[in-house]
């Protein structure tokens, strides 16, 4: 659905962009990490074809966005600061909407008038900033995007809501393979909805993986031994990170676990238990051991 090769953006000297290369295949739901500045709005505002690149490719659907009206249209894009006409109520926006977006659907329109709590007469500046993202939800939901773009999606909604609107996001991904893309600082918000996540850092695309592969590829083990604890039973790039309490070891180890399991049984520890990770956890060990500090980059 979105694949990005070699993408640069410079404002001035300034290298914002720096060879970025993005996948994002379609009905899946990508996360899109890294830390301030780190350059994910401006990668957010190639995709959905507001700047046009230095350098490299920005394809959505397998075509160019910049100045693509067609492919734009199939677009929705949730920014984190919302603009919309200040004289408009709900229904004024959604009829603007309707004229532009072939999509649209009235019938949507009206349904989520019982998931958003809004009259929709009610001018739209005159709501509150957690109201006015509710509509801004109601509306991309109505215009039935193929590819949905959130940047800080659910920041100002109150929890009730955020499950609302990612139990309609995930309902059209389920049901008709719309694609997201997430921009967050939040591991623990994302690890709930994603199955991709990707992390920004200076520009660059420094990981993208699978969820599923990275949970079944790191694991937590807590070992204890009668005796001492013996000396260097798994190979120094199997561990990610270790600490020892008396004779009980806590490992963040990488690779296959049956492999891992029967290299430490040959031990004979007296307890051997596989403790769950969480996704933050994960990165952490994971971008640690690239030279990446992990605090610097989710909260
Ligand atoms: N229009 C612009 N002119 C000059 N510099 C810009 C412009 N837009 C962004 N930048 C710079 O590009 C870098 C990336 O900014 P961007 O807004 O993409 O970061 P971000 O990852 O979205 O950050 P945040 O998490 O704070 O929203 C920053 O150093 C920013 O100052």
């Amino acid at each position: 659905m979105i694949e990005v090769k070699e993408l640069t953006k410079h404002f001035g000297e300034f290298k914002a962009l720096d060879s970025l290369n993005l996948h994002v295949k379609e009905g899946s739901v990508y996360g899109l990490l890294g830390p301030n500045g780190a350059g994910k709005t401006t990668l957010i505002k190639h995709l959905i074809g507001i700047y046009q690149q230095d350098s490299g490719t920005v394809l959505v659907q397998g075509k160019p966005v910049y100045e693509n009206p067609d492919i734009k249209s199939s677009i929705g894009y949730i920014s984190d600061d919302l603009y919309f006409f200040s004289q408009y109520t709900i229904d004024d926006m959604a009829k603007f909407y309707a004229s532009i977006y072939p999509n649209w659907s009235w019938e949507r329109y009206e349904l989520l008038k019982q998931v958003f709590p809004i009259n929709s007469n009610r001018r739209i500046t005159r709501l509150s900033k957690g109201m006015q993202k509710q509509v801004a939800f109601w509306l991309s939901i109505c215009t039935i995007p193929q590819l949905m773009i959130l940047d800080e999606p659910v920041d100002g909604l109150d929890p009730v809501m955020r499950k609302k609107v990612w139990n309609l996001l995930l309902q059209d991904v389920a049901e008709q393979q719309t694609t997201v893309l997430v921009s967050s600082h939040n591991l623990r918000e994302l690890e709930d909805v994603c199955d991709h996540v990707g992390i920004l850092h200076n520009g660059k695309i420094v990981v993208e993986r699978e969820l599923d592969n990275v949970k079944s590829d790191i694991h937590k083990l807590q070992i204890a031994f009668s005796s001492e604890v013996p000396k260097e039973f798994l190979s120094k790039e199997e561990v990610l990170h270790s600490s020892q309490n008396g004779s009980v070891l806590l490992l963040i180890v990488k690779g296959n676990k049956e492999k891992l399991l029967s290299k430490v049984q040959k031990e004979n520890p007296v307890v051997l238990d596989i403790l769950p990770l969480t996704l933050e956890e994960i990165f952490i060990y994971e971008l640690g051991g690239m030279g990446y500090d992990i605090q610097n980059i989710t909260i």
